[in-house]
């Protein structure tokens, strides 16, 4: 795995999302997408259209994630840390996150957020994912990152990875963004510190996908909160 991340405060606050460096090779991308055919790493299976999630299915991951998924997970957690806890400083919110990820996801258990929300997704022509946050109780991360694991443009054209903002009295501002192969957007699963006249505030933000035209598209997504 290369360096994992410069500061992504800068994107993060210019655009509301930001790209890191490559954290799966396409070898490892296609390793992973090949686990959707087996059901013993999943715990439960949704499909998007039966919930109006959307269309398209997505598994969710038992706690005995695969490598290298598990090994992601840790090394991203001291990157977003500082960055939850920057954003909670500007918010005047409390910051209850720990140093150490396995500390913070039993306060989750704890507090009965005890399920795996580590996701793999996988759409077809036609299918897309309506805006939504992956919020599953108090226990709440502020930032998640999603992993691109085909080729844009050309395992699969459309299906854009969408973020919606809700901005103080005014309306809403959207980002489109292709998720290169390997790469993680780090995008809020909630809300973000925007400046106001009044220093700061958090704007909701929503996440989607725009409709897949042509191919397949698989995506890892990885949330720092469980589920329950
Ligand atoms: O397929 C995607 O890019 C979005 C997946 C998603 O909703 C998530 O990672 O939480
Ligand atoms: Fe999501």
């Amino acid at each position: 795995m290369e360096s994992l991340t410069p500061d992504l405060t800068p994107e993060l606050d210019t655009h509301g999302c930001a790209l890191t460096p490559r954290l799966l090779t396409p070898t490892q991308c296609t390793t992973i997408q090949n686990l959707y055919d087996d059901p013993t790493h999943f715990r439960t299976t949704v499909d998007m259209a039966r919930h109006r999630f959307g269309s398209g299915q997505y598994r969710y991951f038992t706690h005995d994630l695969p490598q290298p998924i598990a090994d992601l997970r840790t090394a991203l957690w001291p990157h977003l840390l500082p960055i939850a806890r920057d954003w909670a400083d500007r918010l005047g919110r409390p910051a209850p996150w720990p140093d150490n990820l396995t500390d913070w996801l039993d306060q989750c258990h704890a507090a009965g957020q005890s399920r795996s929300a580590q996701i793999l997704l996988r759409y077809g022509p036609g299918d897309w994912n309506a805006l939504h946050r992956d919020l599953f109780g108090d226990m709440v991360f502020p930032l998640q990152v999603v992993i691109g694991l085909n080729d844009y443009g050309v395992d699969y054209t459309g299906g854009e990875f969408l973020l919606v903002e809700q901005r103080p009295r005014a309306q809403s501002r959207g980002t489109a963004t292709p998720l290169p192969q390997g790469h993680g957007l780090v995008f809020t699963t909630r809300d973000r510190p925007v400046r106001s006249a009044r220093g700061w505030s958090a704007a909701p933000v929503r996440h989607g996908v725009s409709t897949v035209r042509s191919g397949r598209r698989y995506a890892l997504g990885l949330v720092f909160h469980d589920a329950t």
